[in-house]
Order: C-alpha cells, then structure tokens, then sequence
C-alpha cells in the first residue's frame, strides 16, 4: 500500500528483555531542543503497542542521599505488584534479585545504572526483589506499581546476602533500620512468596 505515513502519535520506546525472565530494560525516546528536552514517561497506548498490558494504580516518588541503600523489598501474593522503576535526579544502581522458587535464574540479580540523563526504565514483576544505592549526591527515584502499598504484604531480603553476591557500588550505606535485619535468601526459600511458573 502507497500512501502517506501516519503521524507518529508521541515517541516511541525500546523493550529489551534481561537475563532473568520477568525484567525489562525500558529504553523512551526523547526530544531535545535550546529549551531543554520532552519525552513520554509512560503512555498505555504505545505499551500496549509494545504487548506489555499492565493497569498501574500507584505512583511513588522517594528522595535519597548520596550513600542511602534502599532493598530489597517486594509485596507478597496478597498485593502482587509489578513495578516501573526510573531516575528523576541524580543516578542509581537499580537491583532486582529472582524469587521464583524453582526459576533457572532463582537467587539471581540483575542490575543497572538508571539516571536523570540516560532516561532508563527498570520494569519487573511482582517476583522480584528490588532495591537500589545512590550513586550522586541527591537522588529522587519514581516509580509505578500496579497493586496498591499494603504493610501486610511486604516482602524483606537482605542486601547483603552473600547468597546473592550483589557488588554494590558503595561500601557501608547508610539503611532504614527496617533494612538493616533484613532475612536472608535461605529464610526466604524455607516459605517462598513465589513458585516458578506459576502467576503471582
Ligand atoms: C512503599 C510505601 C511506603 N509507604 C510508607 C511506609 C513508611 O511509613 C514510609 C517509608 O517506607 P519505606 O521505608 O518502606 O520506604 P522505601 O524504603 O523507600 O520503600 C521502597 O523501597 C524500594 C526499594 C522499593 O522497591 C519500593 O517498593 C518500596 O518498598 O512510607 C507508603 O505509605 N506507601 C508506599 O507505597
């Protein structure tokens, strides 16, 4: 068929899966010019373009010190939350760790540097631990989930598990003293949250 292009409807994004089935490296398009720059955030329409179909309900939006450690946390099968992670100010490693009783990846992290200026998303499932260390000096971090928060719910594991071998960028962070008792993988799997396979 010949004919002129539709408009574009807004910029698109990249979808790029990681090792650990379940993340994704979300990658938007931005335009810059002498004001400064736009992009589109999040937009449901080219998600589902993208066959990513998934009803966000909470937004969420910390500020952190330069040495803060945040994880790992997640919201058990009460509250499943799946969740979009990304850098407003400053930058961060952002760390996900695999849940899933009997995943190949089981135990295993995946991590990268999401910051103001790379404009990188982080997407995981409810499976998935997360936590994050500040690599500036501020660093305001934003993200959407898709269950509501629910105290009752909430799933610790400790940062520094050496089951995990995260290499955290930064030595001796400063933690919530919530984060500082964190479980370890081991009491996790004795009672796991989440079973390969099978929908949170
Ligand atoms: C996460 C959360 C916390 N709160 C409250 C509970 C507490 O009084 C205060 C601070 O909570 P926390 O110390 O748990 O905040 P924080 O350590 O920033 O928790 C967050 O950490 C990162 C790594 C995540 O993955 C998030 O899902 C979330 O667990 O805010 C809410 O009201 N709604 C929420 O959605």
């Amino acid at each position: 068929m010949t004919g002129v292009a539709a408009p574009k409807q807004g910029m698109d994004m990249t979808v790029t899966p990681t090792a650990i089935e379940g993340v994704f490296v979300i990658q938007p398009e931005w335009f810059e010019d002498e004001r400064g720059f736009f992009f589109e955030s999040y937009s449901k329409r080219r998600w589902e373009q993208h066959g990513l179909h998934l009803d966000f309900v909470q937004d969420n939006h910390s500020r952190s010190q330069r040495g803060v450690l945040r994880g790992f946390h997640f919201q058990n099968g009460l509250a499943p939350q799946h969740r979009l992670v990304r850098c407003t100010v400053g930058a961060i490693w952002d760390v996900v760790v695999d849940l899933r009783a009997g995943s190949p990846t089981f135990g295993r992290w995946f991590g990268i540097e999401l910051s103001a200026s790379n404009r990188t998303q982080l997407l995981m499932g409810p499976e998935f631990a997360h936590g994050f260390a500040v690599l500036s000096d501020v660093a305001e971090v934003q993200y959407k989930t898709t269950g509501f928060h629910n105290p009752a719910a909430e799933g610790l594991l400790a940062w520094n598990d050496p089951d995990v071998g995260v290499p955290w960028p930064i030595e001796d962070p400063t933690l919530s003293a919530k984060d500082s008792t964190n479980p370890s993988l081991a009491a996790y799997l004795a009672n796991p949250a989440f079973h390969y396979g099978e929908t949170a």
